[in-house]
Formats: structure tokens, sequence, C-alpha cells
């Protein structure tokens, strides 16, 4: 069952995820997670280890088990890494159980935000080619979010103010969740 005051945010990398999540959480007074944090709070990794050591598949799968666990249901604000929509299965569960909005920005501005990346290791070499063959590779993945926010020239207040007025707006919605 979905729930409203479960809010998911999806994006590419460098749309703001976790800094926008952080400060909508605070504004909501809402718990946080963000998956990413999650993982190296179990694992005592960083993502690069994580990906050096098991490759990206077992990155991925260290994801699938962490979405899951923190997708139970419980009211908060979930952040993602730009990946989990990789997995069909992910996608599932996260439009089934939250309210899914996808943070979007121009590949410049994300290339502005991605500057001096460190701990991206899908994006160590040419940062520029590799970002936009990943935009590409993942065009239309984010799709299936209920809101999309472009957040291009906003700021991170702006972008929180955005999807809590989008929140309200929901609140008035009939549950999709439910078969009508
Ligand atoms: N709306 C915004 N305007 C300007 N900079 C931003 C904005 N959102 C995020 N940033 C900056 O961009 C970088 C990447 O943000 P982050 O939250 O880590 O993105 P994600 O989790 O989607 O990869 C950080 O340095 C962050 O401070
Ligand atoms: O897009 C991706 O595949 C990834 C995005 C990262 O998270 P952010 O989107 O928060 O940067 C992190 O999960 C990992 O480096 C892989
Ligand atoms: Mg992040």
């Amino acid at each position: 069952m979905r729930q409203r005051n479960l809010i998911i945010l999806i994006g590419f990398m460098g749309t703001g995820k976790t800094t926008v999540g952080k400060a909508l959480a605070d504004r909501l007074k809402l718990p946080l997670t963000d998956t990413d944090q999650e993982i190296e709070r179990k694992t005592g990794k960083r993502i690069s280890e994580l990906f050096r050591e098991f490759g990206e598949e077992g990155f991925r799968d260290l994801e699938s088990q962490v979405l899951k666990q923190v997708l139970d249901g419980t009211p908060g604000v979930v952040t993602t890494g730009g990946g989990v929509v990789l997995r069909p299965e992910n996608v599932r569960l996260m439009k089934e159980t939250g309210w899914v909005v996808a943070l979007h920005a121009s590949e410049e501005e994300i290339l502005r935000r991605l500057a001096g990346t460190a701990d991206r290791p899908l994006l160590l070499g040419d940062v520029r080619q590799r970002v936009s063959r990943l935009l590409n590779e993942r065009r239309g993945l984010y799709d299936f979010a209920h809101v999309r926010v472009d957040t291009t020239g906003m700021t991170v207040a702006e972008v929180v103010d955005k999807i809590c007025r989008l929140a309200e707006n929901e609140a008035f919605k009939p549950d999709r969740s439910r078969p009508s």
C-alpha cells in the first residue's frame, strides 16, 4: 500500500537527491534515509570500495537489499542512488510503497554540480563523456515517478518548496496505488 508520507527521491547523479532530501526531511520533520549512506553504514565500506571489491552488480545487489529494508512503509524521506532504477524490482517496490519524486537537471548543470566528485565510481575518467553516456543509457528510466521536478537553476530551498507544494496537492488526489 502506498504511503503518502513516505517520499522517495530518484534521479540521475547530481540532480540533488541527497542534499534536497536532507533539507526536505528537516522541513517536514520526517526521518531521513539515504540508501548509499545506509549501504556504507551497514558494510563499513565506501561506495567506491564496494564497486572495486564486488563490481557494479555486487553493489546493485546490496542496493536492492537495502532498498527493501528501508521501504517498510515507515513515514520518512528516502533518497536513492541514481542507478536504483536499473532493476525493475526496485522500480515496482518504490512505485507501490511511496510517493516518488524524480529530480532532473540539465546535463550542463549536472556537470557543474559534479565537478570534483570523488566518490562516484561510475564517473571515473572523463566525467563529461561518462555523464553523457549514462544519461543516454538511462533515458526514460526515471519517468515512472509520480511527479517530476526540473531543478535546473533552482536553489535547494526552492526545490524543497516545490516538492512541498506538490505534496500538498497530492494529498487531495486519490491513491493511485489502489486498483480502481
Ligand atoms: N539545487 C541545487 N543547486 C545547486 N547545487 C546543488 C543543488 N542540489 C545539489 N547541489 C549540489 O550538487 C552536488 C551533488 O548533490 P547531491 O545531493 O549529492 O546529488 P545526488 O545525491 O542526486 O547525486 C552537491 O555538491 C550539492 O551541494
Ligand atoms: O547512478 C549511479 O549508478 C550511482 C549513483 C550514486 O548515487 P548518487 O546518485 O546519489 O550520486 C551511487 O549510488 C553510486 O555511485 C552509483
Ligand atoms: Mg546521493
